[in-house]
């Protein structure tokens, strides 16, 4: 075996182990720590930038770091007796670089080694079955998988290509900003867009947000985007929905590094005005908008396109679709399902189990785990409900079905609707508080499945909904669930009022 490897230190060639994960993302992360938990079972985890993954360093961590002042400065402002905070723009960069640890993972890295997970660092594709090539400027090595290969790989950013060449600002420069565009162009009205925008006016660009669509955040109850809407509009910030960007224009475009201005101004043509449209009412995008930056937010995808997956006789639809072979699994936003940290954790953690079930291959095969198989559930997988929380102004926060959606599936739903600051846990919390709150109720199983809080602080509501989904609880029952006085989970008291009186009876 020869011995090689990077700054002088001794690395195998070729190593086997019972589970290699490529990606060191939350996913993958969580899928090797509980695939050898408590089995005596080996895992490696190849990872070709950061241990932690575009959550800690590019994502999740920054940009909650971003909003949280941002956040107490508006609650602040909305409380009489205390005069609007200043935002100290450097000393807030700063707190989001400490969030970050400088873009530099020894803690993660220490994190796996002491759970008895190794790291390799670089580009891992699939050379065949249960096998994985790393690729890093120490050189080839070859991994071998006893059991199963882990693909957590995360995802990119979608960024059509008649925007590119302006080399616009991603997800990571806004979340990894350090030079404030004056004039920003964002296109997108999802969530990135939407929370980017929130921190990016408050550190002090004029904003103009370019969407696509008829209303901000289309996955939502429709109220959810209302209400940010309404809340960006108040604090300056131009929206134009119903626009499209057609063309971009960047004659001096420079890669300036991250969260840094991409060279000269940017112009961006619009179809306001193609087939008599305006944008919207009372507020017409103009053909031509002029910035600092471009910000494009417009989705991401599956990060599956380097893997070599065709080598090993499989397509990018084949890992999303869930088409794999026993030794090779897919998790977190690699899978295709929800983007979100802790949906891609919590299949990591139920798929651990069968993980290392999977009988081990080879000479030096470990012995088969006792006790471990498929993890059982409560629920059929696909009925576990998705929560999230967009840290807009107002927080939107949500769990399994929108109305429409429960419509589309077929089932006969009964919803309640109450403006959430109409309790007074809420409006004690700030003046001026906007949202609604709506719970969707299946009329036959007499059980909630979804639930939507828009207003302040509702991101630590929603848990509740989503154990009442996840567990079943007849409406009926939740009304023995007393919210304390005064909390803003008082909002359940008005929601279960508000529905109808044959659902808060015991049937
Ligand atoms: C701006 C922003 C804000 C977000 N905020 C939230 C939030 O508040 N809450 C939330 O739940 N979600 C949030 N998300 C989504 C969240 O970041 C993702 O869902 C999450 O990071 C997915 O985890 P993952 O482990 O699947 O992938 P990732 O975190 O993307 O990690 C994948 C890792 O795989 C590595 N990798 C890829 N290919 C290879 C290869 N061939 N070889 C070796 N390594 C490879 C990458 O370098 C990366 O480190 C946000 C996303 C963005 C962009
Ligand atoms: N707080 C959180 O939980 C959080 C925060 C940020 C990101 N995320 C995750 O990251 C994922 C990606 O976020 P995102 O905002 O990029 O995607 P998104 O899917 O939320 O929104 C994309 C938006 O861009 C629009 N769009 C698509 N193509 C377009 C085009 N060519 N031109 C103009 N508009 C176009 C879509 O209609 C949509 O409104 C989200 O799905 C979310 O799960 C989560």
């Amino acid at each position: 075996m020869t011995e090689s490897g990077p700054q002088g230190s001794q690395e195998r060639d070729t190593d086997t182990y019972d589970v290699v994960v490529i990606g060191g993302g939350p996913a993958g992360e969580n899928a090797a720590q509980y695939a050898i938990e408590g089995t005596g079972l080996t895992a490696v985890v190849v990872e070709r930038e950061l241990m932690g993954g575009e959550c800690s360093y590019y994502a999740c961590m920054p940009s909650k770091a971003l909003l949280r002042p941002v956040q107490v400065a508006d609650t602040a402002g909305n409380l009489p007796g205390i005069e609007r905070p200043r935002l100290d723009v450097d000393a807030i960069l700063a707190r989001r670089d400490s969030w970050v640890s400088g873009y530099d993972d020894a803690g993660q890295v220490a994190w796996a080694e002491g759970i008895g997970v190794d790291v390799v660092r670089g580009a891992a594709r699939l050379a065949g079955e249960r096998t994985v090539a790393v690729t890093s400027p120490a050189g080839e090595r070859t991994l071998t998988a006893r059991r199963a290969v882990v693909l957590a790989t995360g995802s990119d950013p979608v960024v059509p290509p008649e925007y590119a060449t302006a080399l616009p600002w991603g997800s990571r420069d806004a979340t990894g900003v350090r030079e404030i565009p004056e004039r920003l162009a964002i296109i997108g009205g999802g969530v990135i867009a939407c929370e980017a925008v929130t921190w990016m006016a408050a550190l002090g660009s004029q904003v103009t947000l370019l969407v696509r669509d008829e209303r901000l955040l289309p996955r939502t109850e429709p109220f959810a985007g209302e209400a940010v809407l309404a809340s960006l509009r108040a604090k300056g910030v131009t929206v134009h929905l119903a626009t499209s960007v057609t063309e971009v224009s960047r004659p001096h475009a420079e890669d300036t590094g991250l969260g840094r201005v991409h060279g000269g101004e940017v112009t961006l043509r619009t179809d306001a005005g193609a087939d008599g449209r305006t944008g919207e009412e009372g507020d017409p995008a103009p053909g031509e908008i002029v910035a600092d930056e471009l910000l494009v937010a417009v989705g991401r995808r599956p990060a599956l396109s380097t893997l070599g997956l065709d080598g090993v006789g499989l397509s990018a639809d084949d890992v999303t679709g869930g088409r794999l072979p026993d030794w090779l699994l897919a998790v977190g936003d690699a899978a295709g399902e929800a983007p979100l940290t802790h949906w891609g954790k919590y299949r990591a953690r139920v798929l651990a189990p069968a993980v290392a079930a999977r009988p081990g291959q080879g000479p030096d095969a470990a012995p088969d785990v006792e006790g471990s198989g498929p993890a059982p559930f409560a629920l059929d997988p696909e009925e576990v409900p998705v929560p999230q929380v967009v840290f807009t102004d107002p927080e939107v926060a949500s769990v399994g079905m929108t109305e429409q959606e429960a419509r589309d599936a077929g089932l006969d739903v009964v919803t309640a609707t109450v403006p959430t600051g109409h309790v007074a846990g809420v409006a004690l919390l700030r003046d001026h508080p906007t949202g609604k709150s709506r719970l969707v109720v299946d009329r036959q199983r007499r059980t909630l499945v979804g639930a939507t809080f828009v207003g302040p602080e509702v991101a630590e509501i929603v848990h509740a909904a989503t154990v009442a989904i996840v567990g079943q609880v007849p409406v009926h029952v939740l009304r023995h669930a007393v919210p304390s006085y005064p909390t803003g989970s008082e909002v359940w008291l008005r929601l279960l009022e508000a529905l109808p009186v044959e659902l808060r009876a015991a049937p």
